[in-house]
């Protein structure tokens, strides 16, 4: 969405400092700006876009969002509530919910974590209970752990929620579906009878987003309101199973897609606003008869902030791979074709953890590289660093999101051994995986990327296989080989990051000036270099790295530091983030930190008079000895 038009809407953006609103005010202020933002997003969205258009610009979508400091109560309708619709609803139930939702005449989110269950989705409580009687589904939170916690706007902004519950017919258990719910009074908003809703609390981020919680007491819902594209249950109980009880788990397949695209946002923005102010700060006196230099020139500054530069392109060039990925398995999908499911999400289950590790670490060290002033609410580091983190764990925790992806690497090694072809992304695994002498090129790189997983792949599925022969079941064999197995799974993420990210400039830089090809390929350059130099130990033992070979690949490293630095604040600059959306007393593009700093101070309440009354009240008394 064009970012000007989203600015020019009056009173989007706050005089009054988030930080100093209360927990309610900054509820009631998110509300009001979401508002304003959507009915200018309505506005620019174009109803005959494909839905891989409409995603895209959902992907810039997420730019503009950021130009509020925190996301907001409506995040779960654009992101979980609409794809789940279109994913899991019939023809009818998409043209109706559909028209209903993107008009904003409803407000939805997505309700599948319980107080007791959020990784297990097999594990989830809450009962949708089909009466044939009255071809009604009787929803109903059993115990306290089923009630659902912390789906986003649950708690006072959504009047409708897709409802992840266990199905019983007759008794039987049928597994999770998801179910239209409407639980507040279109009218009056009031909670509708049956249902009880409210809000978590306080949290690291995310504090307007407006998490809730929600427990049924028997509540009735109509045959018609379960999302049936994939499995049904007809007028009399019949229960029709889908051609794959996974696919009900498709919304969060696109949701981890989406979060890749994210993180290439969020540190995006966090290292705009770290470099911008290494630019203008100066600090210490190396040389005693020149002036303080900027910090940008210490070495250890661009260490901490180039790489994250790199790390936003690598994902940003991931997540577009694996958009066109889910892209075109979704239209397998439609047709009935589920082979390439499989690896979408051994994909999706590598790309989100490895992007959320990585991205909070960064964005983090951006913080840090700030100093004092990194630590100012008035910077948004820590905001950003709070929104990302929660990416660690919302949307498949990523400890668990790693072991799915083992649970497939596995497979695909053991079915190669006895003779099963690979294909696509794992099709590398059938490589030699013997390195004569190491190969310092970035392709040659990329290539002991590759060993390394293929070698750690082979090595924990023969800890499995060792721990079976010895009796152990595969369940306790795979819970002590875990360690290994995500370890296995984060290799395997390195070197699919680090291929794509290469080929995808590969293709692109054809079409590049050749100034701008040079300083994007010697960011690929700096990025294979930095993570061949963090992972040296697996270097030394897969990929017959030497010592010599690692004092060449840190000259190596200084050098790209040194060739990027002049480009520096102009690869941020390139980002194009406006101040409004970076929202950073440290990231203007004026390089007015000190001032805009003090400006921001003058806003805090504690500013408007110079005595505060605890003086009087408390202090005088006090420092008088006579408390
Ligand atoms: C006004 C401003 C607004 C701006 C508007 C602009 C629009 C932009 C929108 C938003 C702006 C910001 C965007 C930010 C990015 C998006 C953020 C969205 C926020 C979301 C908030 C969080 C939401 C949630 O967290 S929802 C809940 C998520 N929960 C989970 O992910 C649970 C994780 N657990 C699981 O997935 C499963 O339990 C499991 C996979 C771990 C295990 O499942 P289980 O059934 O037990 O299976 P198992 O027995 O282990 O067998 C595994 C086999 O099943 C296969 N399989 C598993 N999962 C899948 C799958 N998803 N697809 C396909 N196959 C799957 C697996 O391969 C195994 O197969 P095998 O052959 O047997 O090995
Ligand atoms: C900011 C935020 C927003 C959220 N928004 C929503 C939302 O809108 N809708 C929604 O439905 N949910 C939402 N969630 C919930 C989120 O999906 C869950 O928190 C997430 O799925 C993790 O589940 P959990 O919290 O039960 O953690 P747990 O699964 O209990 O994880 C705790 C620990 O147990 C470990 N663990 C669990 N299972 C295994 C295993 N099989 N093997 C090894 N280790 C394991 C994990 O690795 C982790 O270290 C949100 C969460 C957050 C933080």
């Amino acid at each position: 969405m064009d970012e000007q038009k989203v600015l020019s809407i009056k009173g989007l953006l706050d005089d009054t400092p988030e930080e100093y609103l209360s927990h309610k005010e900054k509820y009631e202020n998110s509300i009001r700006k979401s508002v304003l933002f959507y009915k200018t997003l309505h506005s620019t969205e174009d109803e005959n876009m494909s839905v891989d258009e409409k995603t895209k610009l959902n992907f810039r979508n997420i730019v503009t969002s950021a130009i509020f400091k925190d996301n907001s109560p409506f995040m779960l309708h654009n992101s979980m509530f609409i794809p789940t619709i279109m994913g899991q609803g019939t023809d009818e139930q998409r043209e109706y919910w559909m028209k209903r939702a993107k008009n904003m005449e409803i407000i939805g989110t997505y309700a599948q974590t319980e107080l007791g269950h959020g990784t297990f989705i097999r594990g989830l409580e809450t009962q949708a209970t089909y009466d044939p009687d009255t071809e009604e589904f009787v929803l109903h939170s059993p115990v306290l752990s089923s009630y659902k916690w912390w789906p986003g706007g649950l708690a006072h902004t959504a009047n409708y929620c897709i409802v992840m519950a266990r199905l019983y017919i007759k008794g039987k258990s049928h597994g999770i579906h998801p179910f239209m719910v409407q639980i507040r009074d279109e009218e009056t908003h009031m909670p509708l009878p049956g249902i009880k809703l409210g809000e978590i609390g306080a949290k690291l981020g995310f504090n307007t987003v407006n998490n809730g919680f929600l427990g049924f007491e028997n509540h009735r819902i109509s045959r018609d309101r379960m999302l049936m594209k994939n499995a049904q249950v007809l007028k009399d109980g019949t229960f029709v199973a889908g051609s794959n009880s996974k696919l009900t788990y498709g919304t969060m397949v696109y949701v981890r897609v989406l979060i890749v695209s994210n993180m290439a946002n969020m540190l995006a923005k966090a290292v705009t606003i770290a470099l911008r102010y290494s630019a203008i700060r100066r600090q210490s006196q190396p040389k005693p008869d020149e002036p303080e230099p900027q910090i940008l020139d210490y070495v250890t500054q661009q260490h901490k902030l180039f790489i994250a530069i790199a790390s936003s392109h690598a994902f940003y060039m991931n997540a577009m791979w694996l958009w066109e990925i889910y892209y075109s398995v979704s239209l397998q999908l439609a047709s009935g074709k589920l082979d390439n499911l499989p690896e979408l999400h051994a994909l999706a289950c590598c790309l989100k953890p490895l992007s959320t590790i990585d991205a909070t670490a960064m964005i983090e060290k951006c913080r840090l590289a700030c100093g004092g002033h990194g630590y100012m609410l008035s910077a948004n580091l820590a905001q950003t660093y709070g929104l990302a983190t929660a990416a660690y764990t919302y949307e498949g925790e990523n400890t668990v999101l790693l072991l799915q992806a083992a649970r497939s690497l596995v497979k695909a090694w053991v079915g190669h051994v006895k003779g099963r072809p690979l294909k696509g992304t794992m099709a590398y695994l059938a490589g030699d995986s013997t390195v004569k002498a190491w190969d310092g090129s970035i392709d040659g790189i990329i290539q002991s990327f590759k060993v390394v997983a293929i070698r750690k792949i082979s090595s924990v599925v023969k800890i499995l296989q060792d721990y079976e022969k010895s009796g152990l079941s595969p369940e306790d064999a795979w819970n002590k080989a875990s360690v290994f197995l995500t370890a296995a799974s984060e290799a395997h993420g390195r070197a699919v990051l680090l291929s794509v990210y290469k080929s995808e400039m590969d293709k692109r830089a054809a079409v590049l000036s050749p100034p701008l090809r040079k300083v994007l390929l010697q960011l690929v350059d700096l990025y294979v270099t930095y993570w061949a130099l963090e992972k040296v130990g697996d270097m030394l033992l897969y990929a017959s790295i030497t010592d010599k070979d690692v004092d060449e690949l840190q000259r190596r490293y200084i050098e790209l530091l040194a060739a990027i630095r002049p480009n520096a604040v102009g690869l941020v600059d390139a980002f194009d983030f406006r101040d409004e959306i970076l929202n950073s007393t440290l990231g203007a593009y004026d390089g007015r930190a000190y001032e805009r700093l003090m400006e921001e101070a003058m806003k805090s309440p504690l500013n408007a008079e110079p005595v505060n009354q605890t003086f009087h009240k408390y202090l005088k008394p006090f420092m008088r000895g006579k408390l």
